[in-house]
């Protein structure tokens, strides 16, 4: 199930300001999705609306190469596309035989994964997201990128992971701005993290 497929610049992380067609796959295994289950849930300052099929472009798609075409669509250039999968949580629902679809045109393939499930063979930059309270299973990848602050994550442990690339993203919602100044501090602090911004709000753009 997918809740939306649009054509936008990723606005997080190392690959910021690249075209991408961002395919986002409905639902997730650290939130059901609906306000009055957030207090419980394992993730909990979500930014996301990925509940059903109806957002632009979104729907069930009856096989891998229905929703490599749509997706496809959105990518009107003739240089390779770039994909994100993400969601709601992609590693739910990405597989080989969709990997295997959407590769086929010679696409350029990332995803945004919160790394409880290894990610499938395939992906070409792998953006890990770890929550606290929820194992992480996906322990290297090109860019392991934290919503911050987040009691119960350590980052001096997760400096030790085989990432290329470490950002801290202040976690956007009522307490953005103190989020904010804490996430630069935190980088002032160790080196080792980069600040990324959601450029996307900023902009104005999906
Ligand atoms: C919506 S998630 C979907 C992919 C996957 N479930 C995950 O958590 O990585 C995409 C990215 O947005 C980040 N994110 C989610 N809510 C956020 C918020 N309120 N502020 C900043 N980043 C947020 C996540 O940590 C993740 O890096
Ligand atoms: N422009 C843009 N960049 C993004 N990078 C990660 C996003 C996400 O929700 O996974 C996202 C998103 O929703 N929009
Ligand atoms: S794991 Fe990702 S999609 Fe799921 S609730 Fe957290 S930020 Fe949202
Ligand atoms: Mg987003």
């Amino acid at each position: 199930m997918v809740k939306s497929i649009f054509p936008t610049l990723q606005g997080e992380g190392y690959n910021t300001g690249r075209p991408a067609v961002f395919c986002r796959f409905s639902g997730c295994n650290l939130w059901n999705g609906r306000e009055s289950g957030r207090s419980n849930a394992i993730c909990g300052f979500c930014d996301t609306d990925f509940v059903g099929t109806d957002g632009e472009g979104g729907g069930r798609f009856e096989s891998p190469a229905t929703l490599a075409a749509a997706i496809h669509a959105c990518w009107s250039f003739s240089s390779p596309a770039f994909v994100v999968f993400t969601g709601g949580e992609p590693t739910l629902q990405l597989d080989a035989a969709l990997i295997g679809a959407v590769r086929e045109n010679g696409a350029v393939l990332a995803i945004e994964t919160n790394g409880t499930n290894p990610v499938p063979e395939g992906v070409d930059w792998i953006c890990v997201s770890p929550k606290s309270g929820a194992p992480l299973r996906q322990r290297s990848g090109d860019e392991i990128k934290i919503a911050w602050p987040q009691s119960g994550l350590d980052l001096a442990e997760l400096e030790r992971l085989e990432f290329s690339h470490r950002f801290l993203q202040p976690i956007d919602g009522p307490d953005v701005d103190h989020n904010t100044a804490v996430t630069i501090a935190t980088c002032r602090d160790r080196p080792a993290w980069q600040l990324s911004r959601q450029w996307h709000k900023v902009l104005g753009i999906p």
